[in-house]
């Protein structure tokens, strides 16, 4: 695992980043008052060429508007930012033909075009040498299995084969580094897995560097070894995404379902039963410790039917760590 904060080859620097907004909002008649938000406020950390990194936070946290300072849309209020060595704000076009973008909730490809219009368009806006053109879409099409959909407006493609469409057109140009905003959101399961697939294959095979905004914490432990934390504008995690685990201590959720209502389950400590409802019983127990010798304990015990071990979402995972944060105990 690569050592965060002491990278080899830096290739997103932020050093004491700030972005503050000046919002005016309306307090009475002909009333205004001007206040100030610090959406990102003094961040330092720096991603080395290759490296896959998940950015996560609870909503409002300041990630989109870290990624819109990362790609030049706006210009920081403090603090010192490159990208490959550009100032983005400074250099937009420039640093545009070595980075990607893609929006999970918005798409970059023209509605109405059929998918091919869209990369061609893409081809002459970036001025892509038509060998490479052709040498990329044939790839992006055979590995996000595209053929079918290449004469389809984008209108008419489901949200996963979308999703493939937007990837592929923020990789033709070959960007060294890949901002993926939400890319799985609204996916079913199968999309999910095709779409971080082909993430982990870009990044062993091209070593493209990707900084990944997600609230799915799959996306994280299937593809990123490092993750941060952004909380109220400031970075409070980054590292290990095991270590995040033990930070917040997080939990798991074993559903039972018993053949009758019983009474709350007597589970071993710290297990313990959380929520009952008729003959199904929810028991929480830490995210480390294996759910086998439980569930075996209760299969024993208990007459069982059924049963899911349930995995702790990004939210959870993160108010947990704020709860010890608050209690003052340091998390990273
Ligand atoms: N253009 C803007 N003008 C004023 N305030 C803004 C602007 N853009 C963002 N903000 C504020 O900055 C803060 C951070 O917003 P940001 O969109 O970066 O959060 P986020 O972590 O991406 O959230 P989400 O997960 O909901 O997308 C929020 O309080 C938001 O209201």
């Amino acid at each position: 695992m690569m050592d965060p904060g002491r990278t080899m080859d830096p290739f997103i620097e932020l050093d004491g980043v700030e972005k503050v907004f000046d919002v005016r909002r309306k307090t009475g008649f002909l009333k205004r008052e001007r206040h100030r938000v610090r959406a990102v406020d003094s961040i330092s950390f720096s991603v080395a060429r290759g490296e896959m990194v998940g950015y996560i936070g609870p909503n409002g946290a300041g990630k989109s508007t870290t990624i819109k300072m990362l790609t030049g849309i706006l210009t920081p209020s403090g603090g010192r930012l490159r990208v490959a060595g550009i100032d983005p704000s400074r250099e937009r076009t420039r640093l545009a033909h070595r980075i990607g973008v893609v929006f999970g909730q918005r798409t970059t490809l023209w509605w109405d075009l059929p998918l091919i219009d869209s990369y061609r368009l893409v081809h002459r806006m970036y001025r892509i040498p038509a060998a490479r053109y052709r040498e990329n879409l044939d790839r992006m099409v055979e590995l996000l299995d595209l053929g079918e959909l290449l004469d389809v407006p984008v209108r008419q493609l489901s949200l996963g084969q979308r999703m493939r469409g937007d990837i592929a057109a923020a990789l033709l140009h070959d960007p060294e580094v890949l901002y993926l905003d939400e890319p799985t959101i609204g996916l079913d399961v199968i999309s999910k897995t095709r779409v971080r697939e082909f993430l982990r294959g870009l990044n062993a095979e091209r070593a493209t560097t990707v900084l990944l905004t997600t609230h799915d914490l799959q996306d994280i432990e299937q593809l990123c070894s490092r993750v941060m934390v952004i909380d109220h504008g400031r970075l409070v995690y980054d590292g290990a995404l095991a270590g995040l685990h033990e930070a917040g201590e997080s939990e798991r959720i074993l559903v039972v379902d018993l053949e009758r209502e019983l009474p709350p389950i007597a589970a071993p400590s710290p297990a313990r039963v959380v929520r009952v409802e008729g003959p199904r019983q929810w028991l929480a127990f830490p995210a480390s410790a294996s759910a086998a010798g439980l569930v075996a304990r209760i299969a024993a015990e208990y007459p069982l039917v059924d049963l899911s071990v349930r995995e702790p979402d990004i939210e959870a995972v993160i108010a947990k760590m704020y709860a010890e944060r608050r209690a003052g105990r340091p998390v990273a």
